[in-house]
């Protein structure tokens, strides 16, 4: 018995107890993926199966629970009287084996019934369920998604593009299930998780799991975790279908004022397309060659990335190496100069940057260099040039993050009034100039 196993068990008996036979089901069929001999488990099991009218499940299932060493008499006495309704279900030759299983039922259980008695009254009380149900009316009202998830993605499901897309477009919008940060503990995972409801549980067993290759991951419900948390915005089940590249078509980020995890396109997607997104940290893939992506997402990640960037020809891998590399060395450079002495070479530096990020193909993130050059000028009073990278950053953020987003918002602000302290409190501190440089 493991402490994850006993609580997907629980959640399974709260699924039961409110008719949710499906989730029941799916949540023992897990519970004993963990511990694959434990007799309550397969009693369950063949409970589960019973409800949902699978007889010959039940009956195999009940047989499974037999076999198991470790049941009470009583406990036997139940898969007696479970397998012994499955039988009696199936009708024919199974009559007679049912007949047998009542009598054992009755020895165990000392009830004062005959065989008889017990087949005549026994009434499985089968119900459908109501997770199927439940999910269709969901599906009705929910409006057409701009995607499916299809087992055809870089590596086992994918999010797919079902009509064309733009860049700016909101692909989607999801509440978290819950947030924990990046270092959650065992005890506030299993917190989170016993909070949840068993058809959530059922969602959650069923996202992509690592099983382990991550470090210090112990427990179905931390692999799980690590497998598929997103940075500020914990555990999304929809989000957590969109694979990961190095070139992506598509961004997420939290939108802290409604609470939700979004995902808007960086470009164009064709209806069909996989829509992709990067795991990491912008700079640490527009900046980072392709070996040290690797390295990076296999020990944060579990995985080695096969995104088309690290497929391409070796040659073409040395080019997006170089252009990546160069990045890299501009974004730390940066921060070391001046706008007093250097603000032409600045801009110059940025444009450069924003360049390479467009030849490159990777669609995000210029609106941090737009953002800097921005603050540059408008630290050196030159207000047509702070206007026009912040306009820049502004028009990217809109797509990026939505024109809603706190950080879309402030550099509106920048916009419209770029000598304004209370955007840059360097505004207008630095010797005037004019930073002439355009993309
Ligand atoms: C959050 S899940 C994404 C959905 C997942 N493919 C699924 O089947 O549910 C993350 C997992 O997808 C796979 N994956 C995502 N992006 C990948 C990539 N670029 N290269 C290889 N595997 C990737 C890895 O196995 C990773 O652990």
């Amino acid at each position: 018995m493991t402490l994850d196993a006993e609580l997907i068990k629980r959640k399974g008996n709260q699924a039961f107890m409110s008719n949710d036979f499906n989730a029941a089901l799916q949540l023992c069929t897990h519970a004993l993926k963990l511990d694959p001999d434990n007799g309550i488990y397969l009693l369950n099991r063949a409970f589960s199966y019973l409800k949902l009218a699978r007889w010959a499940d039940a009956e195999q299932g009940a047989t499974d629970a037999l076999l198991s060493a470790n049941l009470s008499d009583a406990q036997k006495a139940k898969a007696f009287l479970r397998r012994g309704k499955a039988r009696k279900q199936q009708g024919g030759p199974s009559l007679h084996l049912a007949r047998e299983d009542f009598r054992s039922y009755l020895a165990l259980s000392k009830e004062q019934k005959t065989p008889e008695e017990l087949e005549a009254e026994t009434d499985v009380g089968v119900s459908g369920g109501t997770f199927l149900t439940d999910q269709m009316a969901s599906l009705s009202t929910t409006p057409a998604r701009p995607f499916v998830v299809q087992g055809k993605g870089l590596a086992g499901d994918g999010a797919f593009a079902t009509r064309p897309l733009q860049r700016g477009d909101l692909i989607l919008e999801e509440k978290p299930l819950f947030q924990l940060g990046d270092t959650p503990t065992n005890s506030q995972l299993q917190r989170a998780v016993e909070a949840l409801s068993p058809s959530e549980l059922c969602q959650v067993l069923s996202l992509h799991n690592v099983k382990g290759t991550v470090g210090g991951m112990k427990g179905i419900f931390s692999e799980i975790y690590f497998t598929n948390v997103f940075a500020a915005a914990g555990l999304c089940i929809l989000a957590s279908k969109f694979n990961h590249a190095c070139s992506p078509n598509a961004r997420a980020s939290f939108h802290d004022e409604s609470g939700r995890h979004r995902i808007y396109a960086l470009t164009d997607i064709a209806a069909g397309e996989e829509i992709v997104i990067p795991y990491i940290q912008g700079r640490n893939v527009y900046g980072s060659t392709r070996a040290q992506r690797r390295t990076r997402l296999r020990f944060s990640h579990g995985f080695e990335c096969m995104c088309k960037t690290c497929s391409l020809s070796e040659e073409d891998v040395k080019k997006s190496d170089a252009r990546r590399s160069t990045l890299k060395v501009l974004y730390e450079q940066l921060p070391l100069l001046h706008p007093s002495y250097h603000g032409e070479q600045i801009i110059s530096l940025i444009i450069q940057a924003i360049t390479l990020l467009r030849e490159e193909g990777y669609l995000a993130d210029a609106d941090d260099f737009a953002a800097d050059a921005a603050h540059v000028c408008s630290s050196v009073s030159d207000v047509e040039s702070a206007r026009y990278w912040a306009r820049l950053a502004y028009e990217s953020r809109q797509d990026e993050f939505g024109a809603d987003s706190a950080h879309t918002i402030r550099m509106k602000g920048i916009m419209e009034d770029p000598m304004n302290k209370k955007h840059h409190f360097q505004a207008g501190m630095f010797r005037t100039q004019v930073l002439s440089g355009r993309l």
